[in-house]
Formats: C-alpha cells, sequence, structure tokens
C-alpha cells in the first residue's frame, strides 16, 4: 500500500455546463504531483443526497456561486489534511465525514468534500503507479469496459419542452466491442437529429446535450426506434436497446397522482403503461419509474417487471449504502445508479456497490446533469467492473469527456472486455 503524504490543497469556482458555479479541487502531494477534481451538480436531485453547499446570497450572474464552499475547502479541510501521511483513502474519508459531522455532509458541502474525495483517489493511484481506473478496481472486482448509455432525448427538469420523461438512452448492448459502441451512439444520435428535421421538429438541446423536442413520451419511442433502424442496428439487446430515465418525482402532483399529458395517473396505472411500453419498445432498463418515496409502488413494480427490465433506482436510493440494504430486504428495485457526489466521498460509493454486488443488484455509473470536463466516473465505471455508464449525449465536451476516457482505455487495454457482463 502507497501512503500519501498530502502538501497543499486548493480550490477554485468555475463553471459547469449549465454555466452555474461549481468548485475544482487540488491536491498536492509529496512528490509535487498535482491531482485536480472537478465537482458535478445535479438538478433533479433525490431528498436525501448528499447536501450540495453555496453561498448565502444569489449573485448576479448564475445563481448562487460556490466561494465560501471554496473557502472551505482552503481552510478547515486543509488543516486537517495537509501536512499528514494517509494509508488510504477510507482514512481520508473517514475523517472528512468526521470533521463535517452531520449525516448528509451539509455543514462542509458534499460539494467540497468529493471533490477532494475524488482529488484524493487520483493522488493514490498516481502513488501506487497504477491508472485510476485500475486503482479503483477492489479485490475480487474484474474491470471491464462498460456499455455506454447515451441519452439523446431530454425531457422533465432537464428540458424545456412539456415531456415527462427526464431521459431517452440509447445503450449499444449488442456492440461487439467499446469502439463500435461509441460509433453505435454517434449513428443514432445523428439519425434522431435527421428524423426530426425531417418531421420540422425542433433539434435544440436538453442539459445533457439530447434533442428536446416538444413531443409526448410513446412519439419520443417511436422516433427512438426508428432512428435505431435508420442508422443500421437492430433495435434491442442484440443491437442497440432504449433505457429510460422517467425520475417519476417530477412530474407526481400533490395527491400522488402521476401526471402525463390529460391523464392522472395512479402508480398501478403508471405500472401497467410501463408492462405496455415494454412489450412494444425494446426497453432493456427503467430508472426512477415512480417517486422516490413511493416504496410500495416500487415493490409492485419490482415483482411486476423486475425478472424482464432492470429496475434502477436513483432518487430513491441516492448511492447510499444503508437505503440500498433496505430495498434489498424490502425487494425494491434491482439495480442502482451510482453518483458519487449523492453520497460525497468515493469510499462510501465504493461501499454502495459492493452492496449491491453482494446482493445481486446491478449498477451503473453516472454523471451530473451539471457537469466538468472531468472524466472520473470514467474510470470508475472500468473499474469497478459494473458494465453500465450514462454521462448523456454523444455530443458536448462535457459528456463526450467521459466517452472519449474510454476510448482512451480501450485502447491501451485490449485485453479488458466490453459489456454488461
Ligand atoms: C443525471 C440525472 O440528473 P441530475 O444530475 O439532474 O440528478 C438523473 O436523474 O439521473
Ligand atoms: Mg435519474
Amino acid at each position: 500500500m502507497s501512503t500519501l503524504t498530502i502538501t497543499g490543497l486548493s480550490a477554485l469556482e468555475i463553471l459547469d455546463s449549465r454555466g452555474r458555479p461549481t468548485l475544482s479541487v487540488t491536491l498536492t502531494a509529496q512528490d509535487g504531483s498535482r491531482h485536480v477534481a472537478g465537482v458535478p451538480s445535479g438538478k433533479s436531485t433525490g431528498a436525501n443526497e448528499a447536501v450540495e453547499r453555496r453561498d448565502g446570497v444569489a449573485d448576479h450572474y448564475a445563481g448562487q456561486g460556490v466561494e465560501e464552499v471554496v473557502a472551505t475547502v482552503e481552510g478547515e479541510i486543509a488543516s486537517h489534511l495537509v501536512g499528514h501521511g494517509w494509508d488510504g483513502i477510507w482514512e481520508i474519508d473517514t475523517t472528512l465525514c468526521g470533521v463535517d459531522g452531520t449525516p448528509n455532509l451539509s455543514r462542509l458541502g458534499a460539494n467540497a468534500v468529493v471533490g477532494v474525495s475524488m482529488a484524493a483517489a487520483r493522488a493514490f493511484a498516481h502513488a501506487s503507479g497504477q491508472p485510476l481506473w485500475r486503482w479503483l478496481a477492489r479485490d475480487g472486482v474484474a474491470p471491464r469496459l462498460p456499455v455506454p448509455h447515451f441519452n439523446i432525448l431530454n425531457g422533465g427538469a432537464h428540458a424545456p419542452n412539456q415531456l415527462e420523461f427526464q431521459e431517452f438512452m440509447v445503450a449499444p448492448i449488442g456492440a461487439p466491442d467499446l469502439p463500435s459502441a461509441v460509433r453505435a451512439g454517434a449513428d443514432v444520435y445523428a439519425a434522431l437529429r435527421a428524423l426530426l428535421v425531417e418531421d420540422g421538429l425542433d433539434t435544440g438541446l436538453g442539459d445533457e446535450g439530447g434533442f428536446a423536442p416538444d413531443v409526448d413520451v410513446e412519439t419520443a419511442l417511436r422516433m427512438l426506434t426508428k432512428a435505431i433502424d435508420r442508422a443500421g442496428y437492430e433495435a434491442g439487446r442484440r443491437g442497440v436497446a432504449i433505457a429510460l430515465d422517467p425520475a417519476a418525482t417530477g412530474f407526481r402532483g400533490h395527491d400522488g397522482r402521476y401526471l402525463v399529458g390529460d391523464e392522472r395517473l395512479s402508480a398501478g396505472d403508471l405500472i401497467d403503461w410501463y408492462t405496455e411500453l415494454v412489450e412494444w419498445y425494446p426497453i432493456w432498463s427503467i430508472e426512477d419509474g415512480l417517486a422516490e418515496d413511493d416504496w410500495d409502488g416500487w415493490a409492485t413494480l419490482t415483482q411486476r417487471l423486475g425478472d424482464r427490465v432492470q429496475i434502477m433506482g436513483d432518487d430513491i436510493f441516492v448511492t447510499n449504502p444503508q437505503i440500498i440494504t433496505e430495498a434489498i430486504e424490502r425487494k425494491v428495485g434491482n439495480s442502482s445508479l451510482i453518483k458519487v457526489n449523492q453520497i460525497g466521498t468515493v469510499s462510501r460509493t465504493l461501499e454502495a456497490m459492493a452492496v449491491c454486488r453482494d446482493a445481486g443488484y446491478t449498477q451503473m455509473i453516472s454523471h451530473r446533469s451539471g457537469e466538468t470536463p472531468d472524466s472520473f466516473i470514467a474510470d470508475l465505471a472500468v473499474g469497478s467492473g459494473c458494465g453500465q455508464l450514462k454521462s448523456g449525449a454523444p455530443a458536448r465536451g462535457e459528456r463526450v469527456a467521459k466517452y472519449n476516457r474510454l476510448l482512451e482505455i480501450a485502447a491501451a487495454n485490449p485485453d479488458l472486455p466490453y459489456g454488461l457482463g
């Protein structure tokens, strides 16, 4: 094991992909090497996520800044970390959580903590002489190149249209290798653009780089299926499948009904509709199909569709090992989305993934809708061997940075397997 002595810690307020303030953290190690992490930021956040801290006063250009968070990294956090030798990321992360003292990192800010934790992980990888993905691989886990899930059609909180579902992703599950999968994502994205133009629909983009036309859910699914075909791929698991993130908390009314078009659906109605959609379209995964507090509905959804599609929790699980453990006990979902900033440290992220693995729950590593060019999650997806990554459309620099990092890893490591595993 390599010991890491931290000699410096600094932070900077930068902009994320939405033009909102976020921070980058730079950690300097004893050998003079510098390790930088860019902090992402979600918009459709789960109620139980670790808390992103922002300055109290909304400022003139982009909402609330993070200057106080920058000061916390350089002041309080640095005072606990700099000048000490550390034996592992667990030790640093445990110290950060202890110094924070709250269950959700709200005092220091999860954005401060996660930036330091990611930079520290990079420093440990460097000290061990390994690429980040290999250093992140834990005992008993076989690294692999994940199936990229390209979010090419955006709705919900990420787009100005009326489309209820937040994300319509294409997943080249049947591609022979990672480069072919990335090419397939780009081909389908281009085909969808052409279809939108042909139909006179808007080709403006949502927050994650997918198109944001004003269409309803079934039209979106029809267009996606057609785009897959038009691009020359087989629609379905042997070729390019569809994954949905309805992010259902976002279209649930105060009375607990789900508001879709003119309809006010119960959880049961919505589950019936999902069952039909899975029948009619090549859907392989549904994330946040019901609201985050609708645990009974989730159990029913899992019972009804869990043996046919991946039923994945995002807002409901928030990458929290305790919540995922409860979900496993209650047979809620069969898969978890994994977002590092949702739980706040690299160690707790790895713990959440281990809990999933032990229970046979699949996992998908995820970006946030507000991103930087940081490609940490690409390495995490490979090292964890989970087989799935979502990072938005195959366009826009902050999204493409992750897919391009996968391509780099693939090129340098031709023996790494590709696929769901
Ligand atoms: C990536 C997502 O969105 P956000 O980052 O806004 O939570 C998501 O809901 O899966
Ligand atoms: Mg989600």
